[in-house]
């Protein structure tokens, strides 16, 4: 089926406010939907899709656009729908327009040069080939530039996975548990789940697999007392507080009120009674204070650059910069100081990220352990076989999305030792 003329313009509208990356591009799309209530379901599929495939492939579409002509929004525009759709599947391009698409579309793009291909900013594509190596880089490129799967998590506290495959198998959509996290499973493709009984009645959360596991090793377990530091939304607020089997206390804390507002139909949604959401005003907060040395276990799922996550959130290697890391990895040190309170001796603490960043990674929780001489480290590889995860690393959880089909995750265990 053809798309409609009207795709184009409205993709190019959404476009210009999403390149001046003056905020996350998929709050620019709802807005701009909400705008235009009138727009069908198929055009705005295709109009994020398109958006979206701009952001991945923004170096090798602009030096393709050298070539063409007219609105270089439009070219841009264009090359995205070509590259998803086809060029013949795009309505309201004139001939030369088709001619342009149907070259440039023959181009090799394994013959680009690596950076170009890996339509990464060189700040970003050098700093990943420093720590990995530039044919790894490669690799984690081309998968970080590809849509993610959708993940799910059961929530075992109201459903049994085999009921969860039913029920999908029925719609029909092909799906297999997931390799690392228990209660994962994995869809082959995108389903409205919105709608389905399955979801509104909280039987399972939409999750990646790496986001699981890393609620999975911080080991909580029933009538334990838990704090989730930066809960935001709750998605691993919710994961924990099955694992916990609703029993004990599980501590929500995030200083922004929006994310927490959102965690409450989830919440509502999980049947969970355990959690209790605080918005605190930073990490210092008086409240805090209360639960020092009380915790069995403190989760920081850090604020971070999010880069571990550019599968779903292309935008974000665009809208970061080396100084805004720098920024960010001060805060980090400064929530992983301040949670490290709360753990009880014996407890656990747990630091997080989704970044692939060692500055907001290893370089964190080195320097924490340089200086809090109460913690050990739990190496991850004891900590994954103690959870019975068929899973190799070091010291460290490190997910990678071209090695482990999950968002890049870091994650480090801490015991209290005195
Ligand atoms: C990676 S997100 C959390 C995602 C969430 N855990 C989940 O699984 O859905 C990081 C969160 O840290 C919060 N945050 C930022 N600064 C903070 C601070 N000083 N103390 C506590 N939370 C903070 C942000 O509001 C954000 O919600």
């Amino acid at each position: 089926m053809r798309l409609a003329p009207m795709v184009i313009t409205h993709t190019e509208q959404v476009l210009r406010e999403v390149l001046q990356f003056s905020g996350p591009a998929d709050v620019v799309i709802s807005r701009y939907f909400r705008e235009h209530p009138k727009l069908g379901m198929r055009e705005r599929g295709a109009v994020a899709e398109a958006v979206y495939a701009i952001l991945r492939n923004r170096l090798i579409y602009n030096n393709f656009s050298e070539s063409g002509y007219g609105p270089q929004m439009r070219r841009l525009v264009l090359l995205g729908l070509a590259d998803i759709y086809g060029v013949d599947s795009i309505g309201g391009i004139d001939e030369n327009e088709t001619a342009w698409l149907n070259h440039v579309s023959k181009v090799d793009r394994s013959q680009l040069p690596q950076k170009m291909q890996a339509n990464l900013p060189e700040w970003l594509y050098d700093r990943l080939a420093e720590q990995i190596g530039e044919e790894e880089t490669g690799k984690l490129a081309a998968v970080l530039n590809t849509p993610a799967p959708l993940d799910l998590r059961i929530n075992t506290l109201k459903i049994k996975p085999d009921e969860v495959m039913k029920v999908l198998s029925e719609v029909p959509v092909e799906c297999a548990p997931t390799p690392f996290a228990s209660t994962g499973i994995r869809l082959q493709k995108k389903i409205a789940l919105q709608n389905m009984p399955l979801f509104r009645d909280g039987g399972v959360e939409v999750q990646d697999e790496g986001s699981q596991l890393l609620a999975q090793i911080v080991g909580a377990k029933r009538g334990e007392m838990v704090v989730d530091f930066c809960a935001g939304a709750g998605g691993k607020t919710l994961a924990l507080g099955c694992a916990m089997r609703n029993t004990g206390r599980l501590y929500a804390f995030d200083v922004s009120d929006k994310r927490l507002a959102k965690m409450k139909p989830r919440l509502a949604r999980s049947g969970l009674s355990n959690v209790h959401p605080i918005q605190i005003a930073h990490e210092r907060d008086a409240r805090i204070k209360r639960l020092a040395g009380k915790a069995d276990r403190v989760l920081i799922d850090s604020p971070c650059s999010g880069l571990g996550t550019l599968r779903r959130n292309p935008d974000l290697k665009w809208r970061q910069t080396p100084e805004t890391i720098t920024e960010m990895t001060e805060k980090q040190h400064a929530i992983l100081e301040s949670a490290a309170r709360l753990v009880k001796v014996g407890g656990r603490l747990v630091y997080a990220t989704c970044s692939l960043l060692e500055d907001e990674n290893d370089r964190i929780v080195e320097d924490f352990l340089k200086k809090d001489d109460r913690f050990a480290l739990v190496p991850m590889s004891k900590v994954l076989a103690d959870g019975k995860v068929n899973l190799e690393m070091g010291d460290y959880l490190k997910l990678m999305p071209h090695q482990h089909q999950t968002d890049g995750f870091f994650a480090a265990v801490f015991e209290r030792v005195k």
